[in-house]
């Protein structure tokens, strides 16, 4: 569905990803992006979702060039990034928030409401209040929420679990499952073992290139990962 080739990316002079490639494919429920801090994995999902151009190389999604497209065509086509700072209409409500997620979708808004609100039944209860008063989860709850009212194929995923309490991580961790059951999940992870073990494919990353690949599994059997990337 993705194919990444080569690219490299810069903000000015400093270049952030390095030949770069990947591919998430059709089958794929769950792909971990993993890496410490600074690596360039936020950079690829902005790379894949058009808000950045590649200096060179090419993104294919869904058979077509990605680096030519609009970002919201490319949400039109079906991949959809919920970014890390979940980017709510804080002043708008969790109805009129998940009501322009669906923007691409406006026929089938009643059907695909109803979707979401049986995964996040705490959206319907919290209907009318302003998204800027929700608590941490809930507002991530929201912006899952509201990026699966797009309809996506593929829903890349930005530390969804980024501040919230170990408790409340876990249910994130648990929608993210029962999303991958009908929608390729791209996941990007502090928690690197939840994530691999989440994942049936992980790519990790470092200094903008990817230094490992493989099934969720092999990286967590890896000493490199073991030993840098997971505690105890
Ligand atoms: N708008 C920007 N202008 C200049 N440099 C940037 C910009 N955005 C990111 N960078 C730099 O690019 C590098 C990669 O950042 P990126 O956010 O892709 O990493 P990341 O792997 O997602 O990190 P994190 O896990 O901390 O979110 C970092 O060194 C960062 O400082």
């Amino acid at each position: 569905m993705i194919t990444v080739e080569d690219i490299s990316v810069h903000y000015g002079d400093l270049q952030v990803l390095w030949d770069l490639s990947l591919e998430i494919r059709e089958n794929d429920s769950v792909v971990a992006i993993v890496g410490p801090n600074g690596a360039g994995k936020t950079t690829l999902l902005k790379s894949m979702s058009g808000v950045l151009r590649p200096t060179s190389g090419s993104i294919e999604l869904f058979g077509r060039d990605a680096t030519t497209l609009s970002p919201s065509k490319i949400v039109e086509e079906g991949f959809v990034h919920v970014s890390e700072k979940r980017n709510l209409f804080n002043d708008l409500t969790v109805y009129e928030n998940l009501k322009m997620g669906a923007y691409t979708e406006r026929d089938q808004f009643r059907a695909t409401f109803e979707e979401v609100i049986d995964m996040f039944p705490v959206l319907d209860e919290r209907r009318d209040q302003k998204a800027g008063t929700l608590s941490g989860g809930e507002q991530q709850m929201l912006a899952i929420g509201r990026g699966l009212m797009a309809h996506p194929d593929i829903l890349a995923l930005d530390e969804p679990s980024g501040a919230l309490a170990p408790q409340l991580a876990e249910r994130v961790f648990a929608k993210i499952e029962e999303i991958s059951e009908n929608t390729t999940v791209i996941l990007i992870e502090q928690h690197v073992d939840r994530a691999l073990d989440l994942s049936d494919r992980a790519y990790l990353f470092e200094n903008g290139r990817i230094a490992t690949e493989g099934s969720g599994a092999d990286l967590l059997e890896s000493d490199h990962v073991k030993e840098s990337y997971l505690s105890g």
